[in-house]
This record gives structure tokens, sequence and C-alpha cells, in this order.
């Protein structure tokens, strides 16, 4: 049996119904989608492993899953590092922002110089809304990612992948295979290029709208707001 996946089309509209009759905020879905990327990075690279964590950041709400992240990581301990090259207006962005200086966590504009001294990259660059050719300052930051020496974790989709197809065929993005991928609610078509370790975060999701979308429910067990699965979606019992 197939792990079933989500369209990007299907991904957008199901955000929206999860908005508006589903009456959760933005504010939510993003916290539990950071507390979600932050319990996979705590599973796959405990605090021993090294605490040097470098969140790369996008322009979107992708980028404000890996601010929450940060957030959650430093109250466990980690030392993460910010890069955050175009700052989305909204409010909410400014407010994660300032609840991360609050807590000294530094920002860096030398992405490829703060990899050099991290231990694990949080991939929080593009998600679901991600289309055409990456364009300016990202295609270093995803090149810098595929050339990583150290563990990479994309937040909903590896960035610069096309949500339906995959890696893209040449050119940026083409070499960029990260080592673990958090889907954020339901998994997209691409995982079926994906060949790391994959984790499902979604557990907020109400069995009407699991339904409705096509998707199954993972079991989630104990606190766990993730559960990492086998390409047929079966749950992978450490
Ligand atoms: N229900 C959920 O699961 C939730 C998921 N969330 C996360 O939100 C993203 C989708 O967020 P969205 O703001 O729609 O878009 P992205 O972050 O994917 O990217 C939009 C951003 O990127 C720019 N952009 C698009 N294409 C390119 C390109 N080729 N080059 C450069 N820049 C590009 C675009 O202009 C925008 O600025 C989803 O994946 C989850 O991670 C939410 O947290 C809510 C709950
Ligand atoms: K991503």
């Amino acid at each position: 049996m197939a792990l079933k996946t989500i369209g990007a089309a299907a991904a957008v509209a199901l955000d929206k119904e999860l908005m508006s009759t589903g009456a959760f905020s933005i504010d939510q879905l993003m916290e539990l989608a950071g507390l979600s990327v932050s319990q996979v990075v705590y599973r796959v690279h405990p605090p021993h492993k090294g605490k040097r964590i470098l969140v790369a950041v996008g322009p979107g709400n992708n980028g404000g899953d890996g601010l929450v992240a940060a957030r959650h990581l430093r109250h466990y301990g980690y030392q993460p590092t910010i890069y955050y090259p175009k700052r989305g207006k909204n409010e909410l962005y400014q407010r994660l922002v300032k609840q991360l200086e609050d807590l000294e966590v530094p920002f860096t504009d030398d992405f490829p110089a703060a990899l050099q001294s991290a231990d694990h990259v949080i991939d929080a660059v593009f998600g679901f809304s991600f289309s055409g050719e990456v364009r300016e300052p990202f295609p270093a930051v995803i090149n810098a990612m595929a050339e990583a020496n150290v563990p990479v974790t994309s937040v909903d989709a590896p960035s610069s992948w096309d949500i339906e197809n995959g890696p893209p065929k040449s050119g940026v993005g083409s070499n960029f295979h990260p080592d673990v991928l958090v889907s954020l609610t339901a998994p997209k078509p691409l995982v079926k290029y994906f060949k790391g370790r994959h984790f499902i975060g979604g557990r907020f999701v109400t069995p009407a709208i699991a339904k409705k979308y096509g998707f199954d429910l993972p079991p989630y067990e104990g606190l766990d707001q993730v559960v990492e699965v086998d390409p047929d979606g079966k749950p992978v019992k450490l």
C-alpha cells in the first residue's frame, strides 16, 4: 500500500479550509508546524550530537515554521543561528523574530560561513508555494545545503523541488537530497523521490478533514507531534 499524498493545489485548499471553517489561526498552525520540526530535530539529532543548528529561512510561511522551530530548539538547549535574507513585512514574522532576539539567538548574513560551524541544518526556505527557478539570493543557499557535510532537515519540502515532480532535472536543486523531511499536515507527491528519513507532523487534523482530502492520519504516540513513516506509509518502530 503506497503512502497517500496531497498535491500542491489541495495543500493550499486544505490550509485555507483549516483557517476558515476549521477555525484555526495561522499563528496556531505555524506554531504546531514549528513544534513538529523541533521534535524531529531532537529525535534525529539529539543535543549530544552537536548543538549548533543553522536555520535557512525563506520569505513565506515555510520560513515562519523555521523561526518557530528555532525558538523551541533554543529552549531544548540547542544553539540556533538564523539566516533570514528576505524578511517578510508581515507582523507575524516580525513577532517571531522578536521572540528569537529576546532569547539572544544570533542572525547571520553569511550562510556558507555559518555552515562551516554548524552541526545540523534546517531547510525552511520554500514549501508548497515554491514554483519556477530559484531566485536570488537563494541559489547559493540551496547549493550549499546540497553540498553540506552535516545533516539537513527539510521543512515540508526540500526547497527547490517541485511539489508534484520532485527534484529539478538540472540546475539549482538537482543535486539537493536532504537527510530528513518533515511533511506538514500530509505528505506531498514529491515524497516518492525522497530517500531519507521521513516524518509526518499534523497532530491536529480531524478525521473528517483527512477523509475529505484522502489521506491517512498516522498513529501518533504519547506526547509526540510527529511519526516517522516508511515509503509505504507504515510507522517506523524505533
Ligand atoms: N497547514 C500546514 O501544513 C501549514 C503549513 N505552513 C507552511 O507554509 C508553507 C507554505 O507557505 P507559503 O507562504 O504559502 O509559501 P512558501 O513558504 O512555500 O513560499 C512562498 C515564498 O517564496 C517565494 N518564492 C516562490 N517561488 C520562488 C522562487 N522560485 N524563487 C524565489 N522565491 C520564491 C514567494 O514569493 C513567497 O515569498 C508550507 O509548505 C508549510 O511549511 C504554515 O506554517 C501554515 C500551516
Ligand atoms: K523547505
